[in-house]
């Protein structure tokens, strides 16, 4: 382990379901402390996968093949499972899509906060309680007690999601996944909980994977970018220079298709046809080698 560990590293991660249909195609990607990776593409193309992989919560039919997957420098696939996730339940949280299956229906929100914080990092009830409060304070709920004796069905969507952000930030992890945290919520409240998530990162340093399919918000909250296509990384490559010297000529599709991104003057342009046909020509030719070498 080297002194100054990424606080993320994925190296070749390979993931597919059992009869061989590959989601993730030789994905790396690394995540330095207090930095903000965007990953973007279109639906489908394997973002949330990546998440999920790193947190050990792959859909069951879903399975790591190849690759390997470091947090902090530990690299996760040589501890035992019970290890593993223990150790990702302390450095790393997640900020989920949908606020309302995330949370338990039938218990309050103050337990589903405080529970965690004293079973897997080991506070006590009044550390929990205490930091609980600070959090819900920190990410602007009015009244954080008697939000903490309410029912999730009780509080409206920006409010349970601003319950999770406060949930994912409380035990400081070194990471947070956050899966398109934004997209089951209205446009207003889209942008409200964008700035909190920004906010909370620049002041606590965590590090954060975000995925999005939207490149404004790429713009908006990232340092990093990996398109992504087809479970395949097109490009990899600092923010700035994505939207200012894009190298792919998928990344210029995607840049072309966000509206505010755009030449006005020009209709909205979805990623041409033709484009994605000869990328995914390019992914078979790329298949057939690595069943070669798998093969041998
Ligand atoms: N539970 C599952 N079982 C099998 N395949 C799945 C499962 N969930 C997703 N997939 C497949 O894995 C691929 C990648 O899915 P993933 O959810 O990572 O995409 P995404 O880029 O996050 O897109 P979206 O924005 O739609 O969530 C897709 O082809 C999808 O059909």
């Amino acid at each position: 382990m080297s002194l100054h560990p990424h606080t993320l590293e994925v190296m070749n991660l390979n993931v597919a379901l059992p009869r061989g249909q590959r989601l993730l195609r030789d994905v790396s990607l690394t995540l330095e402390p207090g930095e903000v990776r965007a990953l973007v593409g279109e639906s489908g193309a394997g973002k949330s996968m990546i998440g999920k992989a790193v947190l050990g919560i792959l859909p069951p039919a879903v399975k790591v093949t190849d690759g390997e997957i470091l947090l902090e420098g530990r690299n996760l696939g040589t501890l035992t499972d019970t290890t593993r996730r223990t150790t990702v339940a302390k450095s790393a949280a997640l900020i989920p899509q949908d606020p309302l299956t995330a949370l338990n229906p039938v218990k309050k929100i103050g337990p589903q906060i405080v529970d965690p914080l004293i079973r897997i990092h080991g506070w006590s009830r009044d550390t929990a309680g205490t930091k609980a409060l600070d959090l819900l304070d920190r990410v602007h709920i009015r009244d954080p007690k008697r939000v903490m004796e309410s029912y999730p069905h009780e509080l409206s969507g920006g409010m349970r999601q601003r319950i999770l952000i406060a949930a994912a930030f409380a035990p400081s992890p070194r990471l947070i996944v956050a899966d398109e945290p934004t997209t089951a919520l209205d446009v207003t409240v889209q942008k409200q909980i964008l700035r909190l998530i920004r906010e909370l990162q620049r002041e606590t340093g965590t590090a954060v994977l975000f995925v999005t399919h939207d490149m404004g918000v790429v713009a908006k909250i990232s340092q990093k970018v990996t398109v992504l296509f087809a479970g395949k990384v097109m490009e990899d490559a600092p923010t700035r220079q994505i939207f200012t010297d894009p190298q792919h000529p998928y990344t210029r599709a995607l840049i072309a298709a966000t509206p505010s991104y755009a030449d006005l003057n020009r209709p909205f342009s979805p990623v041409p046809a033709s484009l994605i046909a000869e990328l995914h020509g390019d992914i078979r030719q790329d298949d057939l080698r690595y069943g070669e070498v798998r093969a041998r």
